[in-house]
């Protein structure tokens, strides 16, 4: 579960990047953050990820607030931030073992777990050579390895989709739907408004640092009096010039 309360940045000092947002996440939901360029979005998921401070407001993430728990806060979910270009020197296996260890991931269990991501992501035979030497999609898929390697209560995405081929978007896709049926959290931020129409339990629509509407697409629709498709009620809603 992830909670944000009055949650408020500025960069400058003038305009908000975001603006009051409050949010719940409950579990065993995919919750779909939407929005356009600079509305926000990553902004609000380097507050709850807990690498941006925000001026006010506050996060919970599984009843841990994420500024006075942060370890144990931090414990709780695995992130995958929007640029999959880190560690490029490691081997995606060198990667993995490294964040095995970071989160205390047993021997054995971090085998099994990497074994089995490797295989449903066809990233076996890659595991032995340089993420630098890898494809955009292919740091993509280390980077989400990586992240869900201590598997993590709540998933925290920054464009997860973006370079994955079809397969690997599909698997991606069908491992959220398991972790929220199991009961758990997933929040990904995303530009592709069809996978959120497929795929979202719920979905906020975010623009200038503030939330326009949030909840199930059913619920925007009769909201909006529309029958539209989400990217057409996304397009009225955010324009702005
Ligand atoms: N490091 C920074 N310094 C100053 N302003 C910033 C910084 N990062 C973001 N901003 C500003 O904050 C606002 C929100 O940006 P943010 O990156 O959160 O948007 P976003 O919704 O993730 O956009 P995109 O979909 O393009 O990734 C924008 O006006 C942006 O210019």
């Amino acid at each position: 579960m992830i909670e944000l309360q009055n949650l408020t940045k500025s960069y400058s000092g003038v305009e908000k990047a975001v603006d009051t947002l409050n949010l719940t996440i409950p579990d065993g939901e995919i919750f779909g953050f939407l929005g356009p360029n600079g509305a926000g979005k990553t902004t609000t998921i380097k507050m709850i990820t807990g690498i941006l401070k925000p001026d006010e407001g506050n996060i919970k993430i599984n009843g841990l607030d994420i500024l006075s728990e942060s370890l144990r806060a931090k414990k709780e979910f695995g992130f995958v931030p929007d640029s999959p270009n880190m560690f490029l020197r490691l081997k995606g296996i060198e990667y993995l073992n490294f964040m095995a260890d970071v989160y205390d991931v047993p021997g054995d269990l971090r085998l099994e777990r990497i074994n089995l991501m490797a295989k449903r992501f066809e990233m076996t035979k890659a595991l032995g050579d340089k993420i630098q030497s890898y494809s955009h999609g292919m740091r993509q898929k280390i980077i989400v390895m990586g992240a869900l390697i201590h598997e993590p209560p709540v998933w925290i995405l920054d464009e997860p989709m973006t370079g994955l081929d079809p397969r690997s978007s599909f698997v991606l896709k069908e491992m959220m739907k398991e972790h929220t049926q199991a009961g758990k959290t997933v929040f990904f931020s995303t530009h592709v408004l069809d996978v959120a129409e497929k795929i979202c339990d719920r979905v906020a629509i975010i623009n200038k640092g503030k939330i326009l509407f949030c909840g199930k697409l059913d619920e925007m629709k009769d909201h909006f009096k529309s029958n539209e498709s989400l990217e057409k009620i996304f397009l009225e809603m955010t324009q702005s010039e």
